[in-house]
């Protein structure tokens, strides 16, 4: 039994603070909202997020991040990307014993590309750091509490702490591999809710498998065309990760990215289908840092570009879709022949 921080308690950090509850880990939930944790302590509930979930009686939660710090020195990040930075800078004053961070959030910050791990670093000093493991792959929140068989990968650069990570939170049906490919891991879990989104309009424009499976594939291609450049192991993308976690978010009924993607399919505005999912869209943000990514490296990412007009430059997405079908022709293998976009 092992004393366990989480930070974040969206739908993500509670399923995961429950499956570590239920391996009799002592963990403690952070909220920034104070009535949410008294609401998971006392009532054993996080109804805006998990409505129909009873949590475990020894999860308890608290919205004193100074506590939540002083609890353990293993920590489960799991908020937002675009929160990562804010909280990463106040534990970072907190801290007083290196620790081990284990970070959850799928997302690459616009403009200065950085990877989740990337800006853990920035913002916590290298004294207050034992090392970053990112566990990531198909995993929705809202089958985890079901205790649906699910399967994730941990990886670190150095693999004892990955192997620390699968022995947390192994569970009969919570299954954890290890890998070092901490670049291709992360780089395959923020591109694949870009995909997702591009799934979503698919489908509310009112088209189905065969353009479902050709934007899996395609979408695929050029998360690994970008991921190689990025330093990442190409084989990485073929796992739970990449291709695993690119089918969970582009078929799903539970994938926010799919749902908001739907709506922009079926003629709603940014905003409009934000407010209405209620919960982090994250391929949002991470559309805009593929296609400057893609401008970035010269790599050709045809979907990405195409989302990313249709999110931020108002593009229709019929027209996006129909401008995709009718570019050039091109072999299949293209990276196999340069010159060939
Ligand atoms: N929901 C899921 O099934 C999965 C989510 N993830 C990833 O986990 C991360 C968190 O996602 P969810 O839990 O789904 O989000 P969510 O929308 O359910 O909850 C986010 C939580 O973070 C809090 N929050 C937002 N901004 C914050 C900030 N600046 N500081 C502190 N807390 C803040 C919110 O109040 C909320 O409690 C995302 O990167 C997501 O891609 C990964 C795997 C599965
Ligand atoms: O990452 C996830 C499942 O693996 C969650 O996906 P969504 O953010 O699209 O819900």
């Amino acid at each position: 039994m092992e004393k366990i921080t989480v930070l974040g308690a969206g739908s993500w950090g509670t399923a995961l603070a429950i499956v570590l509850a239920e391996n009799n880990h002592d963990c403690l939930l952070w909220s920034h909202r104070a009535d949410q944790a008294i609401e998971i302590t006392q009532n054993h509930t996080n109804k805006k997020y998990l409505p129909e979930t009873t949590l475990p009686t020894n999860l308890r939660a608290t919205s004193d991040l100074k506590e939540a710090i002083e609890h353990s020195q293993t920590i489960v990040l799991a908020v937002p990307t675009k929160g990562i930075r804010e909280v990463c800078a106040t534990i970072n004053d907190y801290l007083s014993n290196p620790a081990l961070i284990i970070h959850v959030s799928k997302g690459i910050e616009p403009d200065t590309f950085k990877r989740i791990s990337e800006m853990i670093e920035e913002e916590i000093s290298p004294s207050n750091l034992q090392e970053i493991v990112v566990l990531s792959g198909p995993s929705h929140a809202e089958e985890v509490v079901l205790q649906h068989p699910t399967t994730v990968t941990a990886a670190c650069r150095d693999l004892t702490y990955a192997e620390k990570v699968q022995d947390l939170f192994m569970r009969s049906y919570f299954r954890v591999y290890s890998s070092s490919d901490v670049i291709g891991v992360e780089i395959g879990g923020a591109l694949k809710n870009v995909i997702g989104l591009a799934a979503g309009v698919l489908a509310g424009l009112g088209y189905g498998d065969n353009a479902k499976a050709a934007l899996i594939t395609r979408g695929l291609t050029e998360i690994t065309r970008l991921g190689d450049k990025m330093g990442a192991n190409p084989r990485t993308f073929s796992g739970l990760s990449g291709i695993g976690d690119l089918i969970a978010t582009c078929t799903s009924v539970h994938s926010r990215n799919w749902r908001a993607g739907n709506l922009l399919g079926k003629g709603y505005k940014l905003e409009q289908v934000l407010e209405e999912i209620g919960m982090v869209v994250e391929g949002v943000r991470t559309t805009k840092a593929a296609y400057q990514l893609s401008n970035h490296y010269h790599v050709p990412m045809p979907i990405s570009t195409a989302l990313y007009h249709v999110l931020f430059e108002n593009e229709d997405p019929k027209t996006a879709v129909d401008s995709l079908m009718e570019r050039s022709k091109k072999h299949e293998m293209e990276d196999l022949y340069e010159g060939h976009e």
